[in-house]
């Protein structure tokens, strides 16, 4: 497979029950990435950009088309049958997705937040304390909220755990859903030099920003999406 992930033909229909209703999310979506390759996505709010995501990480099941993606432990694999085993497998170690969103778990505090992500992958005590407090001090989290729990947190801080919490681990692939959505410009730029270090060690992205400007310096190309359809790409 000369691709890490070929996406052919997408298509996502949801069907609101309760209106007698089929929404086409997407339709007909074909992207494939390189290894090391950064693909931005842009478009209106309800075009269909998150479906995509999502599609790959397995949140949503799809109605038509393939989703191919290499995988480091089972070689050539389509996301949409794997098992249910298998995409637990992928999402602890292979597959990263920062949506726009903290989901906070109980009684947890943000620094077990972030090394949980490390220790599902096997990284030794040790090593995960270390790479856990360079990864909130980076974001400069307070550390003073360190070994608080994330629910009371601003969103700033909540958003910024949420990307210490998923590039942590250096996943190979690495789905970005709008993450600086809401960040001020200092969060934007520390999120910005932690992707620019995972391209030099060869992650793949493939990330929905509205932000034009900090994609363009960012993205080896971009798509635009209109009504569940993407256009033909740019390069840069
Ligand atoms: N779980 C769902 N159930 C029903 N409809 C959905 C669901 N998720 C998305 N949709 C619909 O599919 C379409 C595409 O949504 P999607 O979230 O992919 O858009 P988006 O481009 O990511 O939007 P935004 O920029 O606002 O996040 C929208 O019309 C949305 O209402």
């Amino acid at each position: 497979m000369e691709h890490l992930l070929e996406i052919k033909n997408l298509s996502k229909i949801f069907t609101l029950h309760n209106l007698g209703k089929k929404i086409h999310a997407v339709s007909g979506i074909d992207i494939s990435l390189k290894q090391g390759e950064f693909i931005g996505i842009t478009g209106k709010s309800g075009s269909g950009k998150s479906t995509i995501l999502k599609s790959i990480y397995g949140t949503y099941k799809i109605q038509e088309g393939s989703i191919r993606y290499n995988s480091k432990k089972y070689g050539p694999i389509n996301l949409t049958t794997a098992t249910a085993r298998e995409m637990i497998y992928l999402r602890k170690h292979e597959i990263g997705y920062v949506s726009q969103f903290l989901s906070v778990m109980p009684r947890t505090s943000a620094r077990e937040l972030v090394k949980q992500s490390l220790m599902e992958m096997g990284t030794p005590q040790e090593k995960a304390d270390w790479e856990t407090e360079k990864m909130l001090e980076h974001f400069e989290l307070d550390k003073e909220l360190w070994d608080s729990y994330p629910a009371t947190f601003s969103g700033g801080e909540k958003l910024r755990l949420n990307i210490a919490r998923a590039m942590v681990k250096r996943p190979r692939l690495l789905l970005l859903d709008e993450p600086t959505a809401s960040l001020d410009l200092d969060s934007k730029m520390k999120v910005k030099v932690l992707i620019e270090q995972l391209i030099k060690e060869g992650t793949t992205m493939l990330g929905i920003f509205h932000d034009l400007e900090f994609m363009e310096n960012l993205c080896d190309r971009e798509y635009s999406m209109q009504n569940g359809m993407l256009s033909n790409s740019i390069s840069y």
